[in-house]
């Protein structure tokens, strides 16, 4: 299957080592969500996909073939630092974008009307871009990526500043663009969001990947973490080596257990009969870490020296 592949890239703003290492890929057909603190190197990696930086060292591949000119005119790119021209007219605006990746008159024309239609703009086509919302503007930007039917789809940070409307539909496009076989790849620190619409996600620390991979997958690794109804915990809870009561978790008599590190795989086990030989359980369970939970677990333990938080 066809992926954006990102190998070792290394890039350094003078002394700020903004990638150290980046390597991760983007499939075709998935939804890939981004996620790191501010400064991690999320843009970064994206403008380097793009052409518009070049790394130091590293290579961005897209079906194993160098991403040259030819494969960057293929990708639709949503820039951070948004990039229409504020006095030209919404649809003379996409048209000309289109025109420019290639389309002729005709085809530009009428994926311009499509995408200002689908995006919620079709009524400020005559608008200059300036006088719209930054939601609005937001919506012309992202169909800006699309008009020229791209191949590969990098937005960083499509989400930001949208209304849960707008979120809806900038998430139900993605989809659709997944579903025809486009590798999505998009950056954002609204990390619910990332959890329910990617189908795998990357957590950036200081320059590198330290966690990629399904949802599902990531949930399950990481914390050890179980819930608890049964007997009050300081009547058994102590008697466990390896596990750790976390507090603030307690809900209705129930109580939070996780696994300190070097705890044996079956300390699980450990924990019910110790719980069991106090009185009833009555329900024990695996508790999953949510995604905003890893990323702390993850974004912050044993943290090296940040590449810099950019003000
Ligand atoms: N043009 C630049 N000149 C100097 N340093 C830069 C430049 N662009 C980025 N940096 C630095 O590189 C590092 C990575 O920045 P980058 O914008 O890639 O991070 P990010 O993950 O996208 O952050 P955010 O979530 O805040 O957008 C930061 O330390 C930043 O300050």
């Amino acid at each position: 299957m066809a992926s954006l592949a990102f190998d070792a890239l290394t890039k350094s703003y003078g002394s700020v080592q903004a990638l150290r290492g980046m390597t991760f890929d983007v499939r075709a057909g998935e939804i890939f969500g981004f996620v790191g603190s501010n400064g991690a190197g999320k843009s970064t990696t994206m403008r380097i996909a793009l052409g518009v930086l070049a790394a130091d060292s590293g290579t961005v591949t897209w079906d194993g073939r160098a991403v040259d000119h030819a494969v960057r005119r293929r990708i639709g790119y949503m820039p951070e630092e948004r990039g229409l021209y504020p006095r030209m007219k919404v649809g003379e605006q996409l048209v000309y974008l289109a025109r420019l990746h290639g389309l002729d008159g005709r085809a530009a024309r009428a994926s311009m009307e499509h995408w200002t239609e689908v995006l919620g703009v079709a009524a400020r086509r005559d608008d200059e871009v300036l006088k719209l919302s930054l939601g609005n503007q937001q919506r012309v930007q992202l169909a800006a990526a699309l008009v020229h039917r791209p191949d590969i789809l990098v937005l960083d940070e499509p989400f930001s500043g949208l209304d849960p409307v707008a979120v809806d539909v900038m998430s139900g496009v993605l989809r659709e663009q997944a579903s025809a076989g486009v590798p999505v790849i998009f950056s954002s620190h609204q990390l619910e969001l990332v959890e329910r619409i990617s189908d795998r996600v990357g957590i950036v620390r200081a320059g590198e990947m330290v966690a990629v991979g399904g949802i599902d997958e990531l949930r399950s690794t990481g914390v050890r973490r179980w819930v608890v109804d049964g007997p009050p915990p300081g009547g058994w809870l102590g008697s466990v080596p390896g596990v750790r009561r976390v507090d603030g978790h307690d809900a209705d008599g129930r109580v939070v257990v996780e696994a300190t590190p070097g705890a044996p795989d079956d300390v699980d086990q450990e924990v019910l009969g110790a719980a069991l030989a106090v009185g009833p359980v009555r329900e024990f369970a695996v508790l999953r870490p949510t995604l905003t939970e890893l990323y702390r677990h993850v974004v912050t333990a044993d943290a090296p020296e940040q590449a810099g938080a950019r003000a």
